[in-house]
């Protein structure tokens, strides 16, 4: 699938501005992106639910740009189940077959081929009011891949699920992707499940794709700081470039140079040194990025804690979140104790500074 320069506008609103962007066939890529980016618009328009202001839709080279939702063979799922509730499980289920007028034989050996994919043959015969949420979304799920669509689209499926039930349909959408080999668009506001479920992710950002990478990479080398705080949960930390050595920048921050490991921006140039809380660390190394500061929160999250530590020097001041295994040695204990902390060069991706850009 492919989509060309893909807008849409709401009268001087624009809610998608013109996203390019190729899909391989079996591909899951998760449209992550804050409320309001943008998200929702442009998996409506891939459903045809929306018209497109400007661009196209290519599903296997053919332009389904002005097909309606029904002649474009696309299954979406979304956030409340959407189930017929006076049909049964099983009727759900064979509901787009019978649309398409597949032979009642048909029909019934694929409706329950789909219930035992699925997990349901034992609730074939139920009103979908009789299920638990996570069964709903199942049959959701085997409804919108009966009839094999072309791409499977999803929106927030896990949106109205408690956290359990969550990570049980995030396993199970896992191998549905991976059994049946279906392309699919997953729209969450959800990092974790966007880094558990797929191979690329698109980041939106007011309309905008504002990065678009494997999950790895978007985690491990985020492009810009708005991506690195978004994605990765980075801290991120004012810097200006002010040499290079070797190719790599020289960053000064808070009054204190750093060599990092980062290819170089413009000198001078503002940019951001963003690091994963994981890779803090208390009592750093010589060569490290070095502040005295105070913890001003503690949060006890079982096999690791997560420290809020605040700084302040005549050049800087912030608040650095340190995520530590809880069983650290010297790790502080009580909200308002002094800690040395810091990060070493090669943890800190220096990273365009974008957090303003509108
Ligand atoms: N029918 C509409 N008329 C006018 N503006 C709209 C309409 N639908 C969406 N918008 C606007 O377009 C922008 C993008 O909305 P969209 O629903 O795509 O965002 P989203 O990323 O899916 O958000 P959420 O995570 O909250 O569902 C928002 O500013 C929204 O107010």
């Amino acid at each position: 699938m492919e989509l060309i320069g893909l807008g849409k506008s709401y009268g001087p609103e624009t809610a998608v501005a013109g996203v390019d962007l190729a899909v391989e066939h079996g591909e899951l890529i998760a449209i992550l992106g804050a409320s309001g980016s943008g998200k929702s618009t442009l998996l409506k328009m891939v459903a045809g639910f929306e018209g497109p202001s400007r661009g196209r839709i290519l599903l296997h080279g053919q332009d389904v740009s002005s097909l309606s939702p029904a002649d474009r063979e696309i299954g979406m799922v979304v956030q409340n189940y959407a189930l017929f509730p006076h049909l049964s499980v099983a009727r759900n289920v064979e509901y787009g077959l019978r649309m398409r007028k597949w032979p009642k034989r048909e029909r019934a050996e694929r409706v329950a081929e789909m219930l035992e994919r699925m997990r349901l043959s034992a609730l074939g015969d139920r009103l979908p009011r009789q299920l638990s949420g996570g069964q709903q979304q199942r049959v959701a799920i085997a409804r919108a891949l009966a009839y094999s669509p072309r791409i499977m689209l999803m929106d927030e499926p896990l949106g109205a699920l408690d956290k359990a039930l969550k990570q049980d349909l995030v396993e199970e959408i896992h191998r549905v992707h991976r059994e049946f080999a279906t392309t699919i668009l997953y729209v969450t506001h959800d990092r974790e499940e966007a880094m558990t479920l797929a191979d690329r992710v698109v980041l939106m950002r007011d309309g905008r794709m504002a990065a678009c990478a494997p999950v790895e990479e978007l985690y491990l080398r985020p492009p810009t700081a708005y991506a690195a705080g978004f994605f990765s949960g980075a801290n991120l930390v004012p810097a200006r470039v002010v040499d290079r050595v070797e190719g790599r920048a020289r960053v000064e921050i808070g009054g204190r140079t750093l060599d990092t490991t980062c290819p170089v921006d413009p000198l001078g140039s503002p940019v951001t040194a963003a690091v994963r809380p994981v890779c803090v660390v208390l009592d750093p190394p010589d060569d490290a990025w070095a502040l005295e500061g105070e913890v001003t929160d503690r949060l006890f999250l079982g096999d690791s804690v997560q420290l809020k530590l605040a700084y302040s020097d005549a050049d800087t001041s912030g608040v650095v979140s340190c995520l530590l295994p809880a069983t650290a040695p010297g790790l502080p204990g009580a909200v308002g104790e002094k800690v040395r902390f810091g990060f070493t060069p090669d943890t800190a991706r220096i990273v365009p500074d974008d957090q303003e850009t509108r």
